[in-house]
């Protein structure tokens, strides 16, 4: 049987299995069964996933899902991509190159989009999320996991995704399960079924295990965890040392600097992380130190192409007109300068002694700084037992 083939038979299943859904949810809605039940009678043809984005990200979730026979809806607003991938199988604006399941469809409208959906994706830039999350919340139905895909810091309020998703989706008293992925998972390679091993944490593990088996294929390997704060700390600051990371092979000062550079991240983005609640174990797992690697060695990053091109000369504003796609770290770099000093209850100037390269990327992206004055400062810091 070949893929497509696969495809028309789930969705000939998804028709006939709509009875069953209906019944679930119905169960669901009236006796407040919860989602586990869900989970466990349903299907993948049978079962809805409603992606929210439809850039690299949300593309590539919605081909996880479709190759395993999922019914994949996503929510975007450009009409040319509900378009491109409801009649040609391909988003036309974000990784063209490769084809959807047939089971992967878009739509513009918010309420089709999460009409009787088993599962919610996240899959936004951080800066837009609230105002996203709050249009779509009322129309989640209840008890439904949201998963949040996003790494970031919003720059208005200082606030996580765990901690926006809590203030604008659990808020209308359905309490919907948060959950997390991350971990060194670049969208391209995902669509080109390259494998990958990423994990998903819910404060409740039965939460992230049920997610973590509608995901698992033989190329997209999930651990899961519940230690959301580790994850979302690091999802977060490895862009920064990315930037960072970038910049310091730009400047072409070689692979000792950089790897020394990537070393003292990891301990800084640790460090934040333990202070915060979250686990070290996470910090050198696979959101922490794994998607730091990806991130600041892949040549696909984003934000380490953002550092490149700063190390080489090039001003902030010339870079990002070139680029269509989000570079989280940029915006989370100068969230950072402000909230960690204010957490710390301490003056930028002091926290820049414990944390020199999370808080000297902004100065540098604003211009303040240059890369080679930001490196000088990094290499006078007075010498310290290595933490
Ligand atoms: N691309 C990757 O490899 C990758 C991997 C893991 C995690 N992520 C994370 O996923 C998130 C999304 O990244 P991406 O790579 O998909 O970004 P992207 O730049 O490829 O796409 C962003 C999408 O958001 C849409 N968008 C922007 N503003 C919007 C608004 N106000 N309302 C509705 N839609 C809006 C854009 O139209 C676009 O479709 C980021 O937080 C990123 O860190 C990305
Ligand atoms: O391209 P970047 O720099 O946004 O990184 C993408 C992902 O976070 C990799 O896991």
């Amino acid at each position: 049987m070949t893929f497509c083939e696969l495809c028309k038979l789930h969705q000939a299943q998804w028709k006939t299995g709509y009875r069953l859904r209906s019944y679930v949810n119905q169960r669901r809605d009236t006796k407040k069964a919860g989602h586990a039940v869900v989970f466990m009678l349903q299907t993948p043809s049978k079962a809805k996933i409603t992606v929210i984005g439809g850039g690299s990200f949300g593309t590539a979730m919605s081909k996880v899902f479709g190759m395993k026979g999922y019914q994949v809806c996503l929510l975007v607003r450009d009409p040319n991509i509900v378009s491109g991938i409801n009649n040609d199988r391909r988003n036309p604006k974000y990784l063209r190159e490769f084809a959807l399941p047939e089971c992967v469809t878009a739509t513009s409208n918010t309420e089709l989009a999460l009409e009787r959906t088993d599962l919610v994706v996240h899959a936004l830039p951080v800066q837009v999320s609230r105002e996203v999350l709050a249009k779509v919340s009322p129309f989640i139905p209840s008890g439904v996991p949201v998963l949040s895909t996003s790494k970031g810091l919003e720059v208005a309020s200082h606030k996580f995704m765990f901690e926006i998703l809590q203030e604008t989706i659990s808020t209308d008293g359905n309490r919907r399960p948060l959950a997390f992925l991350s971990g060194p998972s670049f969208a391209k390679e995902i669509m080109q079924e390259l494998p990958t091993a990423v994990v998903i944490a819910c404060e409740k593990l039965e939460t992230a295990k049920q997610i973590a088996n509608m995901l698992s294929s033989p190329t997209f390997k999930v651990f899961t965890t519940t230690d959301y704060i580790g994850v979302e700390v690091a999802g977060a600051l490895k862009n920064i040392i990315a930037i960072a990371a970038g910049m310091a092979e730009g400047m072409g000062l070689g692979m000792n600097a950089i790897a020394g550079l990537v070393t003292r991240g990891c301990s800084e983005m640790r460090r934040v992380a333990e202070y915060l609640g979250g686990s070290p174990v996470t910090l050198s797992g696979l959101s922490g130190v794994g998607d730091t690697f990806l991130t600041c060695f892949g040549p696909l990053s984003r934000n380490r192409t953002v550092g490149y091109r700063l190390g080489k000369g090039e001003r902030l504003d010339e870079i990002l007109k070139t680029s269509q796609e989000v570079a989280e770290g940029v915006a989370t770099a100068k969230a950072v300068v402000e909230w960690l000093p204010s957490i710390l209850n301490t003056t930028y100037t002091r926290a820049l002694v414990r944390f020199p390269i999370l808080l000297s990327v902004a100065p540098i992206l604003e211009g303040k700084l240059t890369p080679e004055e930001g490196m000088q400062q990094l290499m006078a810091m007075p010498p310290t037992v290595e933490d």
